[in-house]
């Protein structure tokens, strides 16, 4: 959030004057947040969009004692550093984001390099998945075609000298160089890594693609598509209202574009010409699809005419190469549309007004009771594109009167608070932004086009529900359920008690387990994309940054590119590889959000080795070398017990090493992080940031684990016609006053503060 990172940095400017008027503070004292906002009077003016984590006091270590018991107060790094905003950049190395100008060469993007192209070879179990269809606790279970897909496994067979596990790479200047004396005398951390960047001597003729193949290609597969899908026609008919509104080329009416595979056509002619366009980086986090439109690719054509490759890696893995028509179909399948125009079937028959949001099973969506007609979606008025309620016959502004409230703003766009006049019902309202100069009209309608597509699509007790999106004086308007709280500002309010944040940790998987039970996987999982409403329901919001990673009947895993996330939630393999499995990704940033709940500071700034705090961490495995650590695979089943898996030959290099393993220091090594973690989580969390993606534990393994499965969350569950809350026995969710539940409130509040300060000093 840039109002929340403006809110930090004003509060660390603050904290800095006032240690300086205050030499005798220990630096580490510990600032609640209502006090740091009472101290800071200055109104702030600086706004930054992309991930600014400033600081991490990365050699502190988490106290448990201060904040396990939900008493605790924050280090003021977690203050400065929490919510950061989602950052992407494509296209670019990681050292391209380095801001510091640092020497270290932690991480190197192995461009166009995939890990996954092995991943069929992973030892790891194939489950039958438990989708979170499911409600939590409960006993429905739908078989996952997504889960049967092994997590990826690093491909350290490549050539030497050009990709992973290529051992020809200098090491990074040493420990010392970089540290100084920052460091504890008494331990060895890893230094460098040997990831190198592969050495592009010529590109493939098959990843060379002529803008006339290119647009005949597309044409081609505009025609094909006859019966366009709603996916396909989709993302033409947001062109249409974003761009073609009265102009000249205006090929079809918004709502025409919908059922008419003519205009389709025409729609996608006018994509291609946008498509042959070089994208811009944008500002913070842009959709997905600007990397995959950059990468080269034999279905690069898919990308651009379905709504679905909006956010998702349609792009296939180098190593699984996909025929385009087979990409088009998967997309169809994907939103499973029984008819190209009933768009609002895709979310089932779950569509009473303000009902609660309830998980439906894969199969089940789309079905021909849907409560939605197509005329729900604009025929009538031309402005509602996607409409959970029936009425919709009355323009947006008739319906809704704003409240003014701004609950949030973001790189997507800015959230207000609304209440819909036929029955006073208060709902969240994101206006997504205009589109940036820098970023071409394609890039943009994708962006919005993937919320859209998933917002619609998503249900289950744990993801935001979307009510409608409307389009209205040009704007584009997406109408969510209220949750009353953000996660973070209860997190910041310091008064969670460790049940209550279990329950919420395992709320937040439930979601998770759901979304990569259909093949999605949100890539952008911080505390900040989490709400709360007053029954104690936690969901997620935000699905810019979501990926498809696999299609419906299809085991062929989609990877995911691009450094999309927020830095101190970031997996360490999306700083390092170019493609990436998604799903692991996302349970790495689970576990991060448990353990900012838990510790109330993030672990790290970010997962480099620049970090100190991070490279603690990846030290002390017997192992010198990040890469050979994040390639690891999983052992290969053991039939002989003598041998415990962390010996077995899968381990990282052993000899000669200048990290070895030291259990017994808890400020190095895995149990840097969880050794000030209660006990019974630990297993389970260490597994949850296994640097090694193909090891890291999968969300069924996590959902398994005794001490998750465990977890008395408060959850929903149906009853008769309706759904009930049934609450979680031993806790009860905290509650912050509605001034500063949300973000902007925190902000405003703030803001109040800092003119009132003047006056009375
Ligand atoms: N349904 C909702 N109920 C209550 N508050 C919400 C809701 N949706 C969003 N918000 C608030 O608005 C803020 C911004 O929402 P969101 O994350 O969707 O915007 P964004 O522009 O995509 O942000 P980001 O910079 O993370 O990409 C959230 O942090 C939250 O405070």
């Amino acid at each position: 959030m840039s109002s929340l990172t403006k809110l930090l940095q004003e509060k660390r400017k603050n904290e800095r004057s006032d240690s300086k008027s205050k030499d005798n503070r220990p630096s580490a004292t510990s600032i609640q947040l209502e006090s740091g906002f009472d101290r800071n009077a200055t109104a702030h003016n600086s706004t930054t969009s992309i991930t600014t984590v400033t600081q991490i006091e990365s050699d502190e270590s988490p106290t448990l004692s201060s904040s396990f018991g939900g008493h605790g107060h924050f280090p003021s790094s977690f203050l400065n550093v929490n919510s950061a905003h989602t950052a992407t950049m494509y296209g670019s190395s990681v050292q391209g984001r380095d801001r510091s100008g640092s020497m270290y060469i932690d991480t190197a993007v192995v461009s166009g390099t995939s890990y996954s192209s092995s991943y069929g070879n992973a030892a790891r179990s194939m489950r039958v998945a438990t989708p979170s269809s499911s409600h939590l606790g409960g006993t429905k279970h739908v078989a996952s075609l997504s889960s049967s897909i092994p997590y990826a496994v690093p491909n350290s067979n490549k050539n030497t000298g050009t990709g992973l596990g290529s051992n020809n790479s200098s090491f990074g200047s040493s420990w010392t160089e970089n540290f100084g004396n920052s460091m504890p005398s008494n331990i060895s951390a890893i230094d460098s890594n040997v990831i190198s960047s592969p050495k592009v001597d010529s590109v493939e003729p098959r990843f060379v693609i002529s803008k006339q193949k290119f647009q005949k290609s597309s044409m081609d597969n505009a025609a094909q598509a006859s019966s366009l899908s709603r996916t396909n026609s989709l993302t033409s008919q947001f062109g249409s209202l974003f761009f073609s509104k009265g102009s000249k080329d205006t090929q079809s009416s918004a709502t025409a574009t919908f059922t008419s595979p003519t205009n389709a056509k025409a729609a996608s002619s006018s994509s291609i010409a946008a498509a042959t366009a070089i994208p811009k980086p944008g500002r913070a986090r842009q959709s997905s699809i600007y990397s995959s439109s950059r990468q080269p690719s034999g279905s690069f054509t898919d990308n651009y005419l379905d709504c679905s490759s909006v956010g998702h890696e349609t792009q296939p893995s180098q190593s699984v190469p996909r025929s385009r028509h087979a990409s088009v179909a998967n997309l169809k399948s994907f939103f499973k549309k029984g008819s190209s125009t009933n768009i609002a079937g895709s979310v089932g028959t779950f569509g009473s007004p303000g009902a609660p949001p309830i998980a439906v099973p894969y199969s089940s969506r789309g079905s021909a009771n849907s409560a939605f007609t197509p005329s729900s979606y604009g025929s009538n008025n031309g402005d509602t594109i996607y409409s959970h309620t029936n009425d919709t016959s009355l323009p947006f502004a008739k319906r809704y009167t704003k409240t003014g409230e701004d609950l949030g703003a973001g790189a997507g766009g800015s959230v207000k608070l609304v209440r819909r006049i036929a029955d006073n019902k208060v709902f969240a309202v994101k206006e997504f932004r205009a589109k940036f100069d820098s970023e071409t009209k394609r890039d943009y309608v994708k962006k919005i086009t993937s919320e859209y597509c998933i917002g619609s699509t998503l249900r289950h007790q744990n993801i935001i529900e979307t009510i409608e999106i409307v389009y209205d004086n040009n704007r584009i308007l997406q109408v969510m359920e209220y949750c009353e709280y953000d996660l973070f500002a209860i997190v910041m309010s310091n008064k969670m008690s460790y049940e209550e944040t279990c329950c919420c940790f395992k709320q937040i998987l439930s979601g998770v387990e759901y979304l990569h039970g259909l093949g999605l996987a949100h890539r952008d999982l911080k505390l900040d994309n989490c709400v709360i409403n007053e029954k104690g329901i936690v969901k997620l919001i935000d699905f810019g940054a979501a990926v498809v990673f696999s299609y419906p009947f299809s085991k062929i895993l989609v990877e995911a590119s691009g450094i999309v996330g927020s830095d101190p939630y970031l997996a360490p393999e999306v700083c390092i590889f170019s493609k990436y499995d998604p799903r692991p990704v996302d349970i790495w940033s689970v576990a991060i959000i448990f353990a900012c709940m838990i510790l109330k500071k993030f672990p790290w700034k970010i997962p480099k080795l620049r970090d100190n705090s991070f490279k603690l961490f990846c030290s002390g495995r017997d192992c010198d070398s990040l890469s050979a650590l994040v390639t690891r695979t999983p052992d290969p089943p053991s039939y002989d017990h003598s041998e415990t898996p962390s010996t077995s030959n899968n381990s990282p290099e052993k000899k000669h090493t200048n990290n070895p393993a030291d259990p017994g220091n808890p400020n190095i090594g895995p149990q840097r992080l969880y050794h000030s973690l209660p006990e019974e989580c630990q297993h389970i969390i260490s597994r949850m940031v296994d640097l090694a993606p193909a090891c890291r534990a999968s969300i069924e393994e996590v959902m398994e684990d005794p001490w998750v499965s465990g977890i008395d969350a408060c959850h929903m569950e149906e009853s008769g016609l309706t759904f009930k809350v049934v609450n979680g026995t031993d806790h009860t969710h905290t509650k912050v006053d509605q001034s500063e539940a949300h973000i902007a409130g925190l902000e405003r509040k703030k803001k109040k503060q800092g003119k009132a300060a003047p006056s009375s000093s």
